[in-house]
């Protein structure tokens, strides 16, 4: 846990050693104080290096001791005895110094930060050891530096203070760290520590805490897939992958050339027109460079072909498919893919939501094909969602994971079935906002109060970035809209249940969100992105109402949130059910970085299990009876059979699921 060494008879040597990020554990804390009292005790050391094994001086905290009753020495005391200490102590700092981590650093003496700090270890020892007599330790201890107060002090914090009240709304803790700030540079030494620890206190106590320790294993958990045959992350090696293809440079091809390309992997791009590839081609070069330029790296232009034929692909080892959302299309590329590419090639689609097997279906090998779902704007967003059919093999899933860890994804291996979880789970959730207009909220009306919620924007904002036609086009296609409704239906009810038009109405307009300068809000030009309401939608929510007899009510934030959160972790409850999801903590993954849910949330099933099970199936019990014809908005039988368990906690819910037929 910690290595106590004496080398050249003169200078002590603790290294962490609690793998893989030598996290501050109550075995490393022990150690730690028992070395460190051994080195100020013995006569002979004269000096004192701190590292960390294996590259990593140390990651803080060990996060999963918070998860019970802290035990084991403090830290603090460590800290102050070190600070306070007669002998040096040089931190060698390699890789990350986080957290407590951090704290450790800055009580040592001096501080050598390399990224391969280990080579200099030895030559550290010496500096140390030469310069221990000339130099006395009283101007290097922490606790007597005085902090700079500025005259300024409060109007500097207070601007500090609303830039990160908007950028992190309702998070606490960088308004506790703002707080801190000013009693580093107000107080003496002795009053600022304690004030920090009050702080420290409330934040560690709070739900936001919980929910942000829960998010940072639930990611790292979400890489660990595994499928009904035993084949797991730990046991399936993945393909390496030198070439790809991109087939469509829309927004999302684009987005996908560049994740690629910046990871070292060369790409043929392929449009089927001249003046599209042209275009394509421009903006990818465009994305490129900026994006080297914001990173001081040079663009990987050389890795970039741009063609007009699929012949072009026949030696890649990996085709992702970003055409339009429209079946036979795809279908017609993956025939002609099969026909092209060689044996062993992969074949991914960036489909948001169509059958993946179907689309397996018409190749030569089914079990190549995958789905690798990324987000728009793809160079950007970190979620990955692998759609795994049933026929993808192993290797398949294991390569398109790997590949997406390589890109910087958050990679999340989920089912085959409409919408996969993501644009499945969203579909209640603004169906709930949409029958809340009807009810006589307003888009800016239910948009704040998931804004102040923490979503990164609410659901109208969203969709106006996203783009309206997108989804007008999938409800054309599907019959619940345009010419091809069923006569049969009476309005505002489609295969016997709840349907809103509103959408549809919005979208008859000519208003496709922030490209059309026109949406649920209005903007300043196409492509502006100031959302200011727009009276015209107002007069249409008015118009609609009145045309169906509709009274409009007060509508409270409490609803707006229970109804459309509530439904949105309803659905995830079926999911589960159903296996296309393995864990609840994959669900959250998914909204954490691919729907903006706020982190200090947890994510919708954190959420709910926060909230409380009993809550959340009373609220949904209560809302299904006032809508009886909205079945999302009826509890799913997981939830209740959770409840009925005692509302475990949601780490343990994989437990009581028990689906007939998982699709992972
Ligand atoms: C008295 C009690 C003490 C209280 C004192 C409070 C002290 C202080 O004020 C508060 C803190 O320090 S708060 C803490 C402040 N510190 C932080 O917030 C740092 C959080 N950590 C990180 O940001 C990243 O993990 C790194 C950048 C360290 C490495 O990134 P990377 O190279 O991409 O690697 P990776 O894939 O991310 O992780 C690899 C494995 O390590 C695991 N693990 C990692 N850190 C852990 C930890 N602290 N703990 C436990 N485990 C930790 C991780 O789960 C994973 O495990 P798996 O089983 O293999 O899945």
């Amino acid at each position: 846990m910690a290595r106590y060494e004496l080398v050249k008879r003169s200078v002590a040597l603790i290294t962490l050693t609690n793998p893989p990020v030598n996290a501050l554990s109550s075995a490393v804390r022990h150690a730690m104080a028992k070395s460190m009292e051994q080195a100020l005790n013995d006569p002979k050391v004269t000096a004192v290096v701190i590292c960390g094994e294996n590259g990593r001086f140390c990651g803080g905290a060990d996060i999963r001791e918070f998860a019970g009753p802290l035990r084991g020495p403090p830290l603090v005391p460590l800290l102050d005895a070190i600070e306070a200490g007669e002998k040096p102590v040089v931190a060698a700092i390699e890789g990350v110094a986080l957290g407590g981590g951090f704290e450790l650093a800055l009580v040592c003496h001096y501080c050598i930060a390399h990224f391969k700090v280990n080579h200099f270890v030895l030559k550290i020892i010496k500096a140390v050891g030469m310069s221990r007599a000339a130099k006395p330790l009283s101007s290097r201890r922490v606790s007597m530096l005085t902090t700079p107060c500025p005259p300024d002090l409060d109007a500097l914090l207070e601007v500090v203070t609303m830039e990160v009240k908007k950028k992190a709304r309702g998070v606490m803790a960088p308004l506790a760290c703002i707080q801190a700030v000013r009693a580093a540079a107000t107080m003496p030494y002795s009053k600022g520590i304690k004030r920090e620890s009050e702080l420290m206190a409330t934040l560690f106590n709070s739900g936001q805490a919980r929910a942000l320790q829960y998010c940072f294993f639930a990611q790292r958990t979400a890489g660990k897939w595994t499928l009904p045959s035993g084949a797991q992350w730990n046991n399936s090696k993945p393909r390496e992958i030198r070439s790809a293809a991109i087939i469509g440079l829309g927004t999302m091809g684009r987005g996908i050339v560049v994740s690629l390309a910046r990871v070292g992997i060369s790409v043929i791009a392929v449009e089927s027109e001249k003046k599209l590839l042209e275009t394509g081609k421009q903006m990818v070069i465009g994305m490129l460079e900026r994006d080297a330029k914001r990173r001081g790296v040079s663009a990987s232009l050389n890795l970039l072909k741009f063609t007009l034929s699929l012949q072009d692909l026949k030696d890649v080892d990996l085709v992702i498919e970003a055409v339009f959302e429209d079946m036979a299309l795809k279908k017609r590329v993956f025939q002609e893919l099969s026909k092209v590419c060689r044996p062993a090639t992969l074949l991914c689609t960036n489909t948001s939501g169509l059958d993946v097997d179907a689309l397996a279906g018409v190749t030569d090998r089914p079990h190549l094909v995958v789905g690798m779902h990324f987000f728009s704007p793809a160079h950007v967003m970190k979620l990955l969602e692998v759609v795994c059919g049933p026929r993808s093999s192993s290797e398949t899933i294991a390569t398109a994971m790997s590949l997406g860890k390589r890109m910087g994804k958050v990679s999340v291996a989920v089912g085959n079935c409409p919408g996969f979880v993501g644009n499945r789970m969203l579909k209640p959730y603004m169906d709930q906002a949409t029958f809340l207009l009807e009810e006589g909220a307003t888009p800016e009306q239910i948009d704040k109060a998931l804004e102040d919620f923490g979503f990164a924007m609410g659901v109208f904002r969203m969709s106006d970035l996203a783009g309206l036609d997108v989804g007008w086009r999938i409800r054309k296609e599907s019959g619940l809209t345009g010419p091809d409704v069923d006569p049969k239906n009476p309005p505002r009810r489609r295969h016997g249940r709840r349907y809103c038009p509103i959408p549809d109405m919005v979208c008859e307009q000519g208003r496709f969100g922030q490209k059309t300068g026109r949406g649920w809000y209005m903007y300043d030009k196409p492509g502006g992105t100031n959302a200011k309401p727009d009276p015209l939608i107002q007069n249409l929510l008015e118009m609609y109402r009145s045309r169906y007899a509709i009274q409009p009510r007060n509508i409270s934030d409490q609803e707006i949130i229970e109804r459309c959160l509530f439904a949105l972790a309803n659905e995830g409850f079926r999911i589960l059910e159903d296996g296309i999801a393995a864990r609840p903590e994959d669900i959250d993954v998914i909204y954490l970085f691919g729907y903006g849910f706020p982190r200090h949330r947890g994510g919708p099933m954190f959420y709910a299990s926060m909230v409380g099970l009993e809550r959340v199936l009373e609220r949904l019990e209560h809302y299904h009876q006032a809508h009886p014809d909205v079945p999302h908005l009826e509890p799913s039988p997981l939830l209740k059979k959770l409840v009925a368990c005692g509302s475990p906690s949601v780490q343990t819910w994989r437990e009581h699921i028990k689906t007939m037929h998982s699709h992972l």
